[in-house]
């Protein structure tokens, strides 16, 4: 449950980065450090940086963002050449308004592309996501930067959540074999338009309304020089998850919470660009396995703080039922 946080904690992943391929890495001093500090953070806030020691690049997490950014400076006939439509696994390009929070259009724009489906994988569900990645044409280098990044984002997802299964379960590996051992995973590449001055003071739009994320982590890599995203404490405050160089704003997603039978919280945030530049997000969501049926695990239930030996308080979920239910309320098109 979350608590009135004020400010989001900063965790060095490091030692747990150095251990995470040792079986025992659970009995090491440096990374039993880490997973209480991860514990203490998915209990608190749900939230979290993962501060430089992530392994990736400060050049390649600011070139994502740079590259991204060119794009949406584009004509808005050369974006459209990658629309995003339902025929086409909603996959591609999406303009300002086409994405609906709890029926308020948010005032951003993105490209969406998703971990590629064989055909037919997961029956009528899976149709729906099916169709391969829509990437930009120029500059080249466009898709081979992103795919590199992905790359690196699912290795480093993985690694954190070792640290995160250690902390619920004491064994490192719950979120691999059938729960995540073939991860789902989304990338967004965001923009938000920067707020329109009237009568000398910025007008406030809503880059994207107050949502919880659907699967496991997300990783956001966000400009450095604009304060946007916050993030709700229990006593209902909005508290800025204010840009950190080179490190990634961490948070916990709607398939978490059920495992963890609601010990960690998936939090409620939003996005509001009051500054008059464009800011650019590049958010990378990794998920369960597309049909994994995901519910509260036994040991979780034992631990629930309610305390009610046994209890099961979330229901089970299908993640691709789950996410396909999202896209096709939320994509307006
Ligand atoms: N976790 C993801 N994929 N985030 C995308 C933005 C969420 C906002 C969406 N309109 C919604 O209401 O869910
Ligand atoms: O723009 C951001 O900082 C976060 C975006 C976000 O929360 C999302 O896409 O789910
Ligand atoms: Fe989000």
């Amino acid at each position: 449950m979350a608590t009135d946080f004020k400010s989001l904690p900063v965790i060095d992943i490091s030692p747990l980065l150095l251990k995470c391929d040792d079986p025992d890495m659970a009995e090491d001093a440096g990374v039993t450090e880490v997973v209480r500090q991860l514990d203490r953070a998915c209990r608190d806030a749900g939230f979290f940086y993962v501060q430089i020691g992530h392994g990736i690049s400060e050049v390649l997490i600011n070139r994502v963002r740079e590259i991204t950014r060119e794009f949406f400076k584009l004509p808005y006939e050369e974006k459209l050449k990658i629309k995003m439509t339902p025929a086409a696994g909603y996959r591609g390009y999406q303009r300002i308004g086409e994405n609906v929070t709890k029926g308020v259009p948010d005032i951003h724009e993105a490209i969406d592309c998703y971990k590629e489906l064989k055909q037919g994988e997961y029956g009528d569900t899976g149709k729906v996501m099916e169709g391969p990645n829509q990437w930009p044409e120029n500059p080249q280098e466009f898709k081979d930067l992103m795919e590199e990044y992905i790359k690196l984002c699912i290795d480093l997802s993985t690694k954190i959540l070792r640290g995160i299964s250690i902390a619920l379960c004491g064994s490192p590996y719950e979120f691999e074999g059938k729960m995540a051992g073939d991860p789902f995973w989304v990338m967004r590449l965001i923009g938000y338009p920067g707020a329109p001055f009237t009568n000398g003071k910025p007008e406030n739009d809503i880059g994207c309304g107050a949502h919880t994320d659907y699967g496991l982590l997300t990783l956001v890599n966000q400009d450095d020089d604009k304060t946007a995203l916050q993030v709700r404490n229990f006593g209902g405050d909005w508290i800025s998850a204010i840009p950190i160089l080179g490190s990634f704003v961490c948070n916990i997603g709607d398939m978490l919470k059920i495992l963890s039978n609601g010990i960690y919280e998936s939090t409620l945030h939003r996005v509001i660009n009051s500054s008059p530049q464009y800011r650019v997000c590049v958010a990378f969501f990794y998920e369960t396995n597309f049909d994994a049926v995901v519910e509260p695990l036994d040991i979780c239930k034992q631990k629930y703080p309610g305390g009610t030996g046994g209890s099961q308080v979330f229901k089970r979920a299908v993640y691709g039922e789950h996410l396909v239910s999202k896209v096709q309320t939320n994509f307006a098109m």
